[in-house]
């Protein structure tokens, strides 16, 4: 951390596709330095930017971006989409298509997502296919873009039946963390977030996990202090993960999954929006746990551990009223999920806390157990 500008780097290292994440607070109207220093890097010389937001983002934090640009003297367009799960279609990326080709957009044209996840794995969608792929930078404005979206490069949109189902893996040049910018973010989307993190611990740092656990109130109240280091530590994280497996070819990236499988399948049968990612990533993360701990891989105490939290920062742990799923749907869902091999499906389990390994060896009828528990 520099104590002068209070702002920190976590480097990707991805060889060429390496990048930065740059982590500050109240410097939005900067951050036009990033974006040159990044497209200089990467010898991106057309100063053409097409930035990407949604209608409640749009003012004020997409309007500071496109200042900030302007103001170096870019050429910049704004495109609005729809908020919400339902924009990552094929419909919404045919639209940022046509005004791409309404602005002459070329290679060297910079998208910039501004927004939530939604916004990023569209617009990086849109980046990764345009004229076979532009440069792209992420400046994210939830928690869990913050902390899990906007790094690691899966980008794409959803099919009717399954989440991401159509998408690529495309880094970004760079990604814009600004910190102030969750003080706007309605409490069910922070809260959202707060999963993805509690994630973090599970699979792959039990002291962060005890770190969440003593941080509850900060957690909360959105405690600046505490932000700043659950930010800068997920990020961390989810870059050592990326850097050994970006592609999620040796399995080790599959871990960023935990509880996912069950929870795509919720969003999907759900209705897309009705449950937010991170709620079903919340529920889904606590039926895994209860799988593993039947499977006799953990005691109870790590199920419990992880539910006492979660119910401690406003998450769900139980589908919700009104969503009761047949159980051949669930199933039928879960197959579709990208970690499936020849029809068999896979589950990232912890064997303890801070630990977490992929299973191929999941009996169907323990799967059911949980999912009528
Ligand atoms: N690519 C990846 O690695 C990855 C990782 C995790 C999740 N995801 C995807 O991310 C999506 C969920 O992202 P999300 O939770 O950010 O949802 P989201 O993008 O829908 O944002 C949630 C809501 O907050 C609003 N919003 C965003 N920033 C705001 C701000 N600063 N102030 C006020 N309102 C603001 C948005 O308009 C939206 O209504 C899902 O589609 C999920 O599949 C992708
Ligand atoms: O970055 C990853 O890898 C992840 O799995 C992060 C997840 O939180 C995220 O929801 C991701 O979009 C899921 O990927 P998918 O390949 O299962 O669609
Ligand atoms: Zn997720």
């Amino acid at each position: 951390m520099n104590p002068k500008t209070d702002s920190q780097t976590v480097r990707v290292k991805l060889g060429p596709r390496s990048y930065d994440i740059d982590i500050a607070s109240d410097q939005l109207a900067a951050c036009a330095r990033s974006v040159e220093r990044w497209a200089q890097d990467r010898e991106v010389s057309a100063r053409q930017a097409f930035i990407v937001t949604d209608a409640n983002v749009h003012k004020p934090h997409a309007a500071a971006v496109m200042q900030s640009l302007q103001d170096a003297n870019w050429e910049t367009h704004l495109a609005k989409v729809p908020a919400g799960e339902t924009s990552k279609s094929l419909t919404v990326v045919a639209g940022l298509y046509d005004q791409l080709v309404d602005i002459q957009a070329g290679r060297q044209t910079l998208v910039i997502a501004v927004g939530g996840g939604v916004v990023g794995d569209l617009a990086g969608f849109v980046a990764a296919t345009y004229t076979r792929g532009v440069p792209f930078v992420q400046v994210p404005t939830t928690l869990l873009a913050q902390v899990d979206s906007s790094v690691g490069g899966k980008v794409g949109i959803n099919h009717a039946q399954g989440k991401n189902l159509i998408g690529a893996f495309h880094q970004p040049l760079g990604v814009f963390i600004d910190t102030s910018l969750l003080d706007t973010l309605p409490e069910r989307d922070y809260r959202s977030g707060l999963a993805e993190v509690i994630k973090y611990g599970v699979i792959l740092d039990e002291e962060f996990f005890a770190y969440l656990e003593q941080n509850v109130e900060g957690l909360n109240q959105r405690a600046p202090e505490v932000l700043r280091h659950v930010i800068a530590r997920s990020c961390e994280l989810k870059a050592q993960v990326v850097a050994a497996d970006e592609y999620e070819r040796t399995g080790l990236r599959a871990v960023l999954n935990y509880g996912h499988t069950f929870a795509h399948a919720y969003e999907a049968l759900c209705g897309y929006g009705e449950l937010t990612h991170g709620e079903a990533v919340a529920i889904g993360m606590v039926d895994a746990a209860q799988l593993a701990e039947w499977r006799g891989q953990v005691d109870g105490s790590l199920a419990q551990r992880q539910i006492a939290l979660t119910e401690a920062v406003g998450l769900p742990t139980r589908l919700p009223e009104g969503c009761e799923l047949k159980q051949d749907d669930v199933i039928a869902r879960m197959k579709l999920d990208k970690k499936t091999v020849a029809g068999q499906l896979r589950f990232v389990l912890p064997t303890r806390l801070g630990h977490v390994e992929v299973f191929t060896d999941v009996d169907e009828a323990d799967v059911r157990r949980v999912l009528s528990s």
